[in-house]
């Protein structure tokens, strides 16, 4: 949808799928998916915006005093981690609801502490899938911006207007795109 409004990232990202394929017979291959820095940022800003788990879930283990402050949290509470609420933080984020793919270039990335950013959760119980849904994520995004041209239909609710009892991630009124074949 974000790629489908905004045709300058659109097409920014089509010229790299097609420079890093181009000595490939124009195929997208698991190597050059590697190559492909500006689509690793596209992705990343999704995660960012679209975060599809809205929070980690921990127990603690133990009383655990947060440091710098008063409060501990008691053994056996149910910690919830707020994920969007971090990934929309003003503090880090400028103009957070603005999909911006530049916001995950190496050098904004060294301005922002390291948690802040974890749609794939933190520590020994982050994600297992994290490579393969990553790796199918850009596969299925580069296959379709290299063959086709997004444009976004009017039907869709644009910004998003999520569904609050959805636990994972669900726009009212769905995405509509027009997809030109190229
Ligand atoms: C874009 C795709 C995906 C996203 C955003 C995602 C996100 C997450 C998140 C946020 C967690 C909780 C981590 C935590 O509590 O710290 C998680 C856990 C998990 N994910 Fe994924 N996931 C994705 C794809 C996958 C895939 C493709 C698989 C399997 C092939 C997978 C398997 C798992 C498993 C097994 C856990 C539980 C790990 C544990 O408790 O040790 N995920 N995922």
């Amino acid at each position: 949808m974000e790629l489908a409004l905004k045709t300058d990232i659109q097409n920014k990202l089509r010229e790299e799928i097609n420079e890093k394929t181009k000595n490939n017979n124009g195929e997208i291959t698991y190597d050059n998916l590697h190559e492909m820095t500006y689509l690793n940022q596209v992705v990343n800003e999704t995660l960012r915006m679209y975060t599809p788990g809205f929070a980690n879930i921990r127990k603690a283990s133990n009383d655990y005093k947060i440091p710098n402050s008063k409060h501990i949290i008691p053994k056996d509470s149910i910690v919830w981690i707020p994920t969007v609420g971090f990934h929309y933080d003003e503090r880090y984020w400028k103009n957070p609801q603005i999909f911006d793919p530049d916001r995950f270039t190496p050098e904004e990335i060294a301005k922002r502490p390291a948690h802040i950013f974890f749609p794939f959760g933190d520590g020994q119980r982050n994600c297992i899938g994290m490579r393969f849904g990553l790796l199918n994520v850009k596969f299925g995004v580069a296959t379709v911006i290299k063959n086709f041209k997004l444009t976004i239909d009017s039907r869709t609710i644009y910004p998003a207007k999520l569904n609050p009892k959805n636990p994972s991630i669900e726009m009212f009124g769905g995405y509509w795109i027009k997809c030109e074949k190229i």
